[in-house]
């Protein structure tokens, strides 16, 4: 579903991914691993469009999304879960929801406020709350809602529990093994590696740029030294 490979990106003059690789296919949840600063949020700008690509491919459903702008990378189906939490501050939750919703890939069971809110019950006891008045948890429960009312051939979730409460977190994570049960495709870059190992299939390495090691979980989980090396603290 998403090849990247020779990926190179610079925001500058600065060049800060070298040699990027990863793919992920139909109905996988595959991660991007690493230190802080190794470039796993600029490898996501790149695959979006947000960013300067020097060189390498982007293949996305079978296309060649290289250089694409992010309104047509997000039309084609990459739905993204930025870093940092960006509901629409001033609008409700229901209208946060359904500003940017839309089934241009015809998909036969859309995403609806009505299955986000099952998802997410306190969206729905919210629905009418500004979406700045929110806490840290409920904004980003909104803004994985409002990626999913795009109807995404494939999630993208930046450090989608960060700085949030562990129940919130694990409410987060419950909703990601669901989606996954429903075979949605999915790009996890996240700190909680243990719950990483437990959910995704595919697992890529970052190191200053470079994809140093990829594989399955398989893989990952019989080179303990591995994580150590390139994602332990
Ligand atoms: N807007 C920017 N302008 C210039 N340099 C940037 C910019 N954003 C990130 N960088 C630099 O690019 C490198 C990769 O950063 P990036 O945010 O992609 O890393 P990351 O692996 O996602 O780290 P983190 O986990 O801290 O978010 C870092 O050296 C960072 O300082």
């Amino acid at each position: 579903m998403l090849t990247v490979s020779n990926l190179q990106a610079a925001y500058g003059s600065t060049q800060v991914l070298f040699d990027v690789g990863l793919s992920i296919g139909e109905g996988e949840v595959a991660t991007l691993l690493g230190r802080n600063g190794m470039g796993k949020t600029t490898t996501v700008r790149a695959i979006m469009g947000a960013c300067r690509v020097l060189d390498g491919e982007v293949s996305f459903a079978g296309t060649n999304i290289r250089g694409a702008v992010p309104e047509s990378v997000a039309r084609r189906g990459v739905g993204l879960v930025p870093e940092g939490r960006q509901a629409f501050p001033t609008l409700t939750v229901r209208e946060n929801l359904v500003a940017t919703a839309s089934n241009r890939l015809k998909r036969s069971d859309p995403w609806t406020l009505e299955r986000v809110y099952e998802m997410f019950p306190r969206l729905r006891e919210r629905a009418d709350q500004r979406a700045g008045t929110l806490s840290g948890g409920e904004q980003q429960m909104l803004v994985i809602g409002r990626a999913l009312m795009t109807n995404p051939r494939l999630l993208i979730l930046d450090e989608a529990t960060e700085g949030l409460a562990p129940v919130i977190r694990t409410e987060i994570w419950k909703c990601v093994a669901s989606l996954k049960r429903e075979g949605q495709s999915i790009l996890l870059i996240d700190k909680n590696i243990g719950v990483l190992k437990r959910l995704a299939d595919r697992h890529h390495i970052l190191e200053k740029g470079v994809t140093v090691w990829s594989g399955t979980g398989a893989e990952l989980a019989a080179d303990a030294e591995l994580v150590d090396r390139y994602v332990g603290i």
